[in-house]
C-alpha cells in the first residue's frame, strides 16, 4: 500500500504531521521534524512579538491508569513571528510542505503578520490559530462567531485572497458546527480547517496533593491525548459533512496507526500528532506509518483514497 496524498495540491510522502505547539517552536526543533518522516509539518502559533507564557509546570502528561494524555497552559510562548517568517524563508519545500501558524493578540497583531506573509510570498502554508484556550483573558475566538467572521473577513482580504486554514476548537452542539461551518463556507479561500485544538479549561486533579498539577489558570488547561479522540472524529466528520469544498485535517488523541486510520475513514486529509509526538519525539512518525500500512495492508487498501471519508453510517 501507498501513504502517498496530496494537500492544497501539494504532493506529500504521508499523511501525517506534527500538531501546531508540539516539537516546533525553535530551529532545532523543526530541524528534527524534518529530518523526521513526517509528511509535513508545522510551527508553534507565533504572535508578533516573543512571548515567555504562563509559569511552570504548564504541562504535565496524565498517564495514571490508561486512558492516558496531557494537559497544558504553556501560554504562547514562543520566538515571535519574525523568527517563524525567516524558518520559513530557509526551509527545504522540496522535502515536505511546512506550515506557518499565527495566534496574535489582537486581530491587528494577526492582520499585521498576514501582511508580512503575504509580502513575502512564501510557499509556507498559513494555519490561522482561533482555539488557543490558555492566555488569561483572552476567550477563543473560535467560541465568538461574531470575532471569528469579522477576523476572517479582515485575514482572507488582508491576505489577498490566498489559500489559507484555521485551527478550530472543538465544539459539541450540532448548532455550532452548523453555525460555524456556515461562517467558513462564506470565505472560499479558507482552503481546510483543522480539528481539534485541545478541550480548553479542563482541570487534572492529584489525589496524594490534593492539588491540581499545573501552576497557571489554578490548574485549568488545554486537555489532549485519549481522552479528545471521540471529539475530535467528532469535529472531523462534522466539518467534513458541512464543508465539502475544504479539506479537513485531523488531530486529537492519535498515537498509533489505528488512530490516525479512523481521522481519515471520519474525512480527514491530514493527521496531525500532539501528545503522543511530545512524549515519544519525532520517531513517532515511522512507527505510525509502519502501522497505518499495515493496517491498509489487512484491510486490502492500496491507497488512502480507498477509505479517506468513506465512514459508514448505521
Ligand atoms: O498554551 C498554548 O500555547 C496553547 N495550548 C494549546 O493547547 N493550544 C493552543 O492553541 C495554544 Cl497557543
Amino acid at each position: 500500500p501507498s501513504l502517498a496524498t496530496t494537500f492544497l495540491d501539494l504532493p506529500l510522502t504521508n499523511p501525517l504531521m506534527n500538531a501546531s505547539g508540539v516539537w516546533c517552536s525553535v530551529a532545532s526543533q523543526l530541524e528534527a521534524l524534518l529530518e523526521s518522516e513526517s509528511g509535513a509539518m508545522v510551527t508553534k502559533s507565533c504572535t508578533l512579538e516573543p512571548r515567555d507564557g504562563n509559569p511552570e509546570p504548564r504541562y504535565r502528561v496524565l498517564d495514571g491508569n490508561k486512558p492516558w494524555g496531557s494537559i497544558n497552559s504553556m501560554g504562547l510562548p514562543n520566538e515571535g513571528f519574525p523568527y517563524y517568517l525567516r524558518y520559513t524563508e530557509r526551509h527545504d519545500y522540496e522535502t515536505k510542505p511546512l506550515f506557518i501558524s499565527i495566534s496574535g493578540l489582537t486581530l491587528d497583531d494577526n492582520l499585521a503578520m498576514v501582511d508580512s506573509l503575504k509580502d513575502a510570498v512564501t510557499p509556507a502554508i498559513l494555519e490561522v490559530n482561533l482555539s488557543c484556550p490558555n492566555v488569561p483573558g483572552k476567550a477563543q475566538l473560535g467560541y465568538d462567531f461574531d470575532a471569528m467572521d469579522t477576523l476572517l473577513a479582515e485575514v482572507t482580504s488582508g491576505y489577498g485572497q490566498r489559500q489559507l486554514g484555521v485551527k478550530l476548537p472543538p465544539y459539541f452542539d450540532i448548532a455550532h458546527f452548523d453555525e460555524a461551518a456556515a461562517i467558513l463556507n462564506r470565505y472560499p479561500s479558507v482552503a481546510f480547517v483543522t480539528c481539534i485544538n485541545s478541550i480548553g479549561n479542563a482541570l487534572a486533579i492529584d489525589i496524594n496533593s490534593e492539588s491540581v498539577i499545573i501552576k497557571p489558570k489554578d490548574g485549568f488547561g488545554g486537555l489532549g491525548g485519549d481522552y479528545v479522540l471521540p471529539t475530535a472524529l467528532a469535529n472531523v466528520n462534522a466539518f467534513f459533512r458541512r464543508c465539502p469544498e475544504k479539506a479537513v485535517i485531523g488531530c486529537g488523541g492519535v498515537k498509533s496507526g489505528q488512530e490516525a486510520f479512523l481521522h481519515l475513514l471520519a474525512g480527514a486529509t491530514l493527521v496531525q500528532m500532539g501528545t503522543a509526538l511530545y512524549e515519544e519525539g519525532p520517531g513517532i512518525f515511522a512507527r505510525v506509518k509502519a502501522e497505518l500500512l499495515s493496517i491498509m495492508a489487512q484491510k486490502g487498501y492500496e491507497n488512502l483514497s480507498d477509505f479517506q471519508g468513506k465512514l459508514k453510517t448505521l
